[in-house]
């Protein structure tokens, strides 16, 4: 039992919820947005909370809980954070250059704020510790691999493991019984292979830069493209850098990051908007083919995060023409935003496809009050 607030720092906005153990909803769950301070954004949010009717009493926190992106090796597990953990977290910093800093900026200030709560960090890399070798090597020269830490991590994992525990619940079947395929579509998107309640493979690698086209990231290319803007387009490496992280994906592709533009310019005619789309659900489809591959059977495929919820066309697009595989969508089913979990497969087909709406706060707020029990 406890109280905790939860901060999710992304790179441009701070997502937050106090969460109490005992009740199902959240006392205060809110977002500040187009943040370039953290310290001011923490401060916004502890004197909203403070304010007489905010329904919260921070004098009750037990804990605070924090998401940080990239854990690398050394942490699996939830971490009660100290300035030696801290400085950690910088240094894994390279490993998620749009995410590690904001999130560390985060801890800075909220240990300011509240010095007498212990701090505990959630890593989105934990749920992936158990990927096996074959699926987190890359196939480089391993000497090299060993001596710089270069293999594949994995992100998202508190969604992923979030949203496949409530998956198996309204399947009314043992997770240790079910494979599925996750797929986290948000700004950052990822798919995981999960079976038996364990990651197996997932699309994020490195770095969240991997995988699946997101918002303004260019997930999957060759990696020669690198090395080919560098040589002749005379890049630098920055440069490139920012190219793939924040100026590709559907950014790149279209000019917009949010699908809701993307399909409004597609449905007023755009080329680009409309090939945007295809590439987008197409690198999705890949993704579902490969993991049922993998996992040689399959129960369930689940979208989740903000395009996966909200997205009806995308889920539609992107698993259309897999009835063969056993995967069919009903598009009444489907139709419009889900707020609560949906099965979205016809009766026939022999994968259920849901819809569940992730709640990584809620997550690192029972994960974090648990670390201090
Ligand atoms: N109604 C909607 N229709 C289509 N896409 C939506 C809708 N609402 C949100 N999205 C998509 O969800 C994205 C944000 O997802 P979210 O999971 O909140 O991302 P993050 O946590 O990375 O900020 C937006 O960029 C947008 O593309
Ligand atoms: C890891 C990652 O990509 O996170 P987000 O989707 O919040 O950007
Ligand atoms: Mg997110």
């Amino acid at each position: 039992m406890g109280m905790a607030l939860v901060l999710n720092c992304g790179s441009s906005s701070v997502k937050y919820q106090v969460v109490d153990t005992t009740v199902d909803e959240p006392l205060a769950v809110g977002l500040v947005e187009r943040v370039t301070d953290h310290s001011e954004a923490i401060r916004q949010i502890i004197d909203s909370l403070s304010e007489p009717g905010s329904g919260v009493d921070l004098k009750q926190l037990t804990v605070v809980g924090h998401r940080v992106v990239q854990g690398g090796a050394e942490f699996s597990a939830p971490t009660i954070i100290d300035d030696d953990v801290e400085r950690e977290i910088a240094k894994l910093s390279t490993l998620a250059p749009l995410h590690n800093p904001p999130n560390l900026a985060g801890i800075t200030a909220a240990r300011q704020a509240f010095p007498q709560l212990p701090h505990v960090a959630i890593f989105d890399t934990a749920f992936h510790s158990t990927l096996p070798e074959a699926a987190y090597t890359y196939a480089i020269d391993r000497r090299v691999a060993k001596e710089h830490g270069v293999r594949r991590y994995g992100f998202h994992g508190t969604s992923h493991s979030y949203v496949s525990r409530e998956t198996a619940r309204l399947m009314g079947r043992p997770v240790e019984d079910l494979s599925m395929i996750v797929l986290h579509l948000g700004n950052g998107a990822s798919a995981a292979a999960i079976q038996g309640g364990r990651s197996v493979d997932t699309s994020m690698g490195l770095t969240p830069l991997e995988g699946l086209v997101m918002g303004t990231r260019s997930g999957d290319i060759d990696p020669a493209v690198t090395l080919h803007l560098a040589r002749t387009a005379g890049m630098t490496i920055d440069e490139v850098d920012a190219l793939l992280n924040r100026r590709s994906g559907m950014l790149g592709l279209t000019g917009y990051s949010d699908m809701r533009d993307v399909w409004r310019t597609a449905e007023e005619g755009s080329h680009e908007a409309r090939l945007g789309l295809d590439v987008y659900c197409r690198r999705i489809r890949g993704y579902v083919g490969q993991y049922y591959a993998q996992l040689g059977h399959l129960d369930a495929v689940v979208f989740t995060a903000g395009v996966g919820e909200n997205d009806d066309g995308v889920r539609l697009e992107s698993l259309a023409g897999l009835t063969e595989l056993g995967i069919e969508i009903d598009p009444d089913r489907n139709a419009g935003r889900k707020k609560q979990p949906t099965l979205v497969s016809t009766d026939a087909s022999r994968i259920q496809v849901w819809v569940v709406p992730t709640n990584e706060e809620r997550e690192i707020a029972l994960q974090s009050i648990a670390a201090v029990s």
